[in-house]
């Protein structure tokens, strides 16, 4: 079974403007609200792709509760923890430019995460467990040492998406899959300049050596590339115009994952994610992955870089 945890879902509000002018009213040509959070993102790329899985979390409010209606409507199983406040609204902006505003949440009180801990000590060896996105308030960086310790202990494969570069320390238990794009790479090592693909590497061996199995590298209009010890794939991202590119790296990674689980390539699964997460940069939303195919036409895969 395929799980993924959002521990700060959100609404994602969606606008289109021609232009957003200061101290106007600014009037909407299109909103659009909708079921987020990385985690949940990631679920709901494989319940397209057929992957059946649930979806963990806090939830809060009335804006909680529309993320888990949505979710359980569109056929995707939820087992979430609710919490005290309303889970965000986080805003994206289409006007000339982008505009992204990522709101905090709601704290989560200790024996609601306790709870949590529980649940997941309840994973069967097999599964699959995406962790993914920011941390609420009331939860500190030590749980992805708590969540890696209970997802070896279980033989469970844990998919790690997070920017707190104090993860690392805890790497040395063991980790399936992390997905950093190439400025949290950056951010893991201290490097303030923008990584070279070589460098790219080299960070991405590093975390090899310190505990992770699989890296995949998002690099947004430049593709991504996957290193394990014995591979290393880069693909490049088709061209298009993009509307908002909120959920391209959950597409890429809920898609990479799906088609490898549904038994892929590396290469494949890759070139199809690629095109996936242009997909959805192309998109208000995430990909309903009808262009794909045509999309992934665009995409080169490059072996062993
Ligand atoms: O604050 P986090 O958890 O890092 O990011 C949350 C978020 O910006 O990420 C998703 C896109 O990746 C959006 O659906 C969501 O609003």
């Amino acid at each position: 079974m395929l799980y993924t945890l959002t521990l700060n879902p959100a609404i994602d509000l969606f606008i289109d403007l021609n232009e957003l002018l200061p101290k106007k009213v600014n009037r909407s040509n299109y909103d659009d609200y909708q079921e987020n959070g990385k985690g949940v993102n990631v679920s709901r790329i494989l319940h397209r792709l057929g992957i059946e899985n649930t979806a963990l979390g806090f939830i809060a409010g009335f804006t909680g509760n529309f993320i888990k209606d949505k979710l359980e409507e569109s056929g995707i199983k939820t087992n979430f923890i609710e919490v005290d406040g309303i889970t965000r609204v986080n805003v994206f902006l289409n006007a000339e430019t982008e505009y992204k505003i990522v709101n905090k949440g709601p704290l989560i009180p200790e024996e609601k995460k306790i709870e949590l801990l529980n649940q997941l000590n309840l994973l069967q060896s097999g599964d699959y467990l995406f962790v993914c996105g920011s941390l609420p308030r009331g939860i500190d960086v030590s749980i992805y040492e708590e969540i890696i310790k209970i997802c070896k202990n279980n033989n469970v494969k844990l998919i790690l998406d997070t920017s707190s570069k104090e993860v690392l320390e805890y790497l040395h238990h063991g980790v399936y899959l992390i997905k950093p794009n190439d400025e949290e790479l950056a951010d893991f090592f201290n490097i303030k300049h923008s990584l070279s693909e070589e460098e790219i590497e080299i960070y991405a061996k590093k975390l090899i050596e310190m505990g992770c199995e699989k890296i995949l590298v998002s690099r947004g209009e430049y593709g991504a590339i996957y290193f394990d010890k014995n591979h290393t794939v880069a693909v490049t991202a088709p061209k298009g115009v993009v509307i908002n590119t909120a959920c391209s790296g959950d597409t890429l990674l809920g898609t990479f994952i799906g088609k490898s689980y549904l038994g892929e390539t590396i290469e494949m699964a890759l070139a199809y994610a690629s095109a996936s997460a242009s997909s959805t940069a192309f998109t208000e939303g995430i990909t309903n992955f009808e262009n794909v195919p045509e999309l992934l036409k665009q995409v080169k895969i490059i072996k062993n870089i």
